[in-house]
């Protein structure tokens, strides 16, 4: 039989999640080894690393080429960060199943808290969502456009280039490298919408690559990173939107915590709404709620 074709970025996050995808597939469907490739497809974003991602083009950088080989058949399925997945994804294709997701925190690496940074330091980011926040708590703090994967920023720090970085807990896990810096609480600074977790999209027509897949989904994280999405989508933000998100389920309730900050951390508006998880008008109305709050410096980075 032909093995079962996993596409991915080709970078060593992107591997390494695809591993456990083909980890828990081999679990699921006690298929033995060799019974699923994965295929590494090299994206534009992986290609340039000297500029912010949100300036030449955002997130369909890391999927169009994936999405291209899925579309042609070249891959079963393809294997995303869904922080990066756009929020608005061709019809021809479904985000099908998602990992167990991992610890949702930024972590700095650096110093031991934002506080603890010399004073007028600088801190390597190329996130608006982590430079927002970053300054909102320290105003004297200079932040510089920081890209490339985990080693490449880390070797950066280590040159002195900056004082600090922030990375996800998520990829620095998968990478083995969980020991590096400190966690920073989701209460000084809540995540990207849809951080920490890996997600699986097949095209929509293929009922045998979706069976396959459904089976791995854990649907908890998969029901709180979709009403992150969904919030993304009413607020109509982009790459450029500093906006974090962090939806949580328990007893079949959904809370969902959600800030839009202006570029320089100096304003911001945060919000929550709690209700059962079937109720999918929940975004939309944390969404209008923020964006009836905002000030007209943070609403010109959103609603398109
Ligand atoms: N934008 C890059 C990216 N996409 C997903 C992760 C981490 C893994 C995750 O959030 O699931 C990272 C690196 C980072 O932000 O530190």
């Amino acid at each position: 039989m032909q093995p079962f074709r996993l596409g991915t970025r080709g970078s060593p996050l992107a591997l390494a999640q695809a591993s456990m995808v083909r980890a828990a597939l081999y679990a699921a469907h006690g298929w033995s080894d060799g019974a699923v490739e994965i295929v590494p497809i090299r994206t534009t974003g992986d290609r340039v690393q000297d500029r912010a991602l949100a300036d030449i083009g955002g997130k369909a950088l890391w999927t169009k080429e994936l999405d291209r080989a899925l579309l042609e058949g070249e891959i079963d399925c393809a294997v995303h960060s869904m922080k990066d997945v756009e929020t608005l994804r061709p019809a021809a294709i479904a985000i099908v199943a998602m990992l167990p997701r991992a610890d949702v925190r930024d972590r700095l690496i650096g110093a031991e808290t934002l506080a603890d940074i010399r004073a007028n330091g600088v801190v390597g980011s190329s996130s608006p969502r982590r430079a927002a926040q970053v300054r909102r708590a320290r105003p004297d703090l200079e932040i510089v456009l920081f890209r490339g994967n985990v080693d490449t920023r880390l070797a950066k720090l280590a040159a002195g280039e900056v004082d600090a970085t922030l990375l996800a807990a998520a990829g620095l896990e998968r990478l083995g490298r969980h020991d590096i810096g400190s966690a920073i609480p989701i209460e000084t600074m809540l995540p990207a919408p849809a951080q920490g977790a890996v997600g699986i999209e097949t095209r929509a027509d293929d009922a045998r690559a979706m069976a396959l897949i459904g089976a791995i989904d854990h649907l908890e994280t998969r029901t709180c990173v979709l009403a992150e999405r969904a919030l993304l989508a009413a607020l109509q933000a982009d790459c450029h939107s500093p906006v974090a998100a962090w939806a949580s389920l328990s007893n079949e309730t959904l809370t969902l915590r959600a800030e839009l900050l202006a570029e320089d951390g100096s304003d911001h508006v945060a919000s929550v709404i709690t209700g059962p998880v079937g109720d999918t008008t929940l975004p939309a109305r944390l969404a209008h709620d923020l964006l009836e709050r905002a000030n007209p410096a943070i609403l010109a980075l959103f609603a398109g």
